[in-house]
């Protein structure tokens, strides 16, 4: 049997994370336990299209568990870049779970509520057939797949609309533009749940710590929005909070009057009920407070 497998506990536990300048390697980084030890690494340090490449970094690092955040994650573009977001998404995380397959090192790659079509009216479970509507959906959901069948013994993290102070995100994206702005529309009739990058940086540390894995997880923040509710909260706090010294109209639209290169779903809430075991998820809107508190 595979002693790092057996691994628990987290003590002399090294992880090497992959895509080290994105929102979710930032948070991991911020996020990480003392007693893990962690290696980032970025372009410069790994050539993800390369199997060789990445078994040489997990040697190097001595690594016990990969974690994979390093993705093609601009909805609108990957509609105009298909083979870019394939090539990321797909077959860069198929190599990245061969090589821990190869090298018997555990593996986290994280996915996304985009890989579900939105017809659902109830939240998705992590055995709901996906159907993705958007290249980035599509590209993600065959990652999924690919990962899965290059090292079964892996695990999938799927979240949704994430935020933090790190890298480009919606309540980033509305700041500015409520600052720069004298009205804004936002779309009302697509519905998930804003997640703190944060929480879920300590949902993964948690989680890599198990002895045993499902194949999938879902997390995010508890509770659920509209882009439009998850824009009126985030002036609401920012002027409560004193980092916005105007409120500006917000109008509710349709993703008909909104239109955008990529479909998105129109309801993609995650069922969080079996990850909430392993850590207990907080409310939306109180941990959207925490970071704009921190802006
Ligand atoms: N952001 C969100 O709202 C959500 C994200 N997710 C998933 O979470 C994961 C992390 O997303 P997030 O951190 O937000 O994404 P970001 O876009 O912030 O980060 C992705 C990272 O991937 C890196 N990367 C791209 N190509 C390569 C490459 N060839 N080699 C090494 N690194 C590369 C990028 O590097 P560089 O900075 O150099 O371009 C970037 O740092 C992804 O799997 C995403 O699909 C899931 C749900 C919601
Ligand atoms: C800027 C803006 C956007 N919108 C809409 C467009 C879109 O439907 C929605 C969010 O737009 P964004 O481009 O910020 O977010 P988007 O790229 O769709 O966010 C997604 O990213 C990927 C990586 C994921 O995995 C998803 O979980 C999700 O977080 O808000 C408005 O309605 N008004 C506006 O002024």
């Amino acid at each position: 049997m595979n002693k790092k497998i057996l691994v628990t506990g987290g003590a002399g536990l090294n992880a090497l994370v992959i895509g080290k300048h994105g929102q979710v390697a930032q948070a991991l980084l911020a996020t990480k336990p003392e007693h893990i030890q962690v290696k980032a690494v970025g372009r410069q340090e790994i050539d993800i299209h390369n199997i060789d490449s990445i078994i040489e970094a997990v040697k190097k690092h001595s690594a016990d568990i990969v974690i994979n955040t390093a993705a093609y994650t601009h909805v609108d573009n990957a509609e105009s870049h298909p083979e870019e977001a394939f090539f990321l998404n797909e077959q860069a995380a198929a190599n990245i779970a061969a090589a821990s397959k190869i090298t018997h090192t555990r593996f986290i790659h994280l996915s996304t509520d985009y890989i579900f079509s939105g017809e659902k009216h109830s939240p998705y479970l992590v055995t709901d057939a996906a159907g993705a509507v958007n290249i980035y959906g599509k590209s993600k959901l065959a990652g999924e797949q690919a990962v899965l069948a290059a090292n079964p013994d892996c695990c999938i993290v799927r979240t949704s609309w994430l935020y933090s102070r790190f890298g480009n995100n919606f309540v980033k994206t509305m700041l500015k533009l409520m600052q720069s702005r004298d009205t804004l529309s936002v779309i009302n009739d697509q519905t998930a749940c804003p997640t703190s990058a944060i929480a879920l940086g300590q949902f993964i540390w948690l989680l890599s710590q198990q002895k045993k894995w499902q194949q999938v997880y879902h997390w995010s923040d508890t509770g659920r929005a509209t882009w439009y509710q998850f824009a009126l909260e985030i002036q609401n706090l920012a002027i409560d909070l004193g980092k916005l010294t105007r409120r500006i109209p917000i109008a509710p639209v349709s993703s008909e009057q909104f239109p955008t290169p990529a479909k998105r779903p129109k309801f993609s809430l995650l069922d969080i009920s079996v990850s909430a075991q392993i850590m207990t998820p907080r409310p939306w809107q109180q941990n959207l407070r925490s970071l704009i508190k921190t802006l």
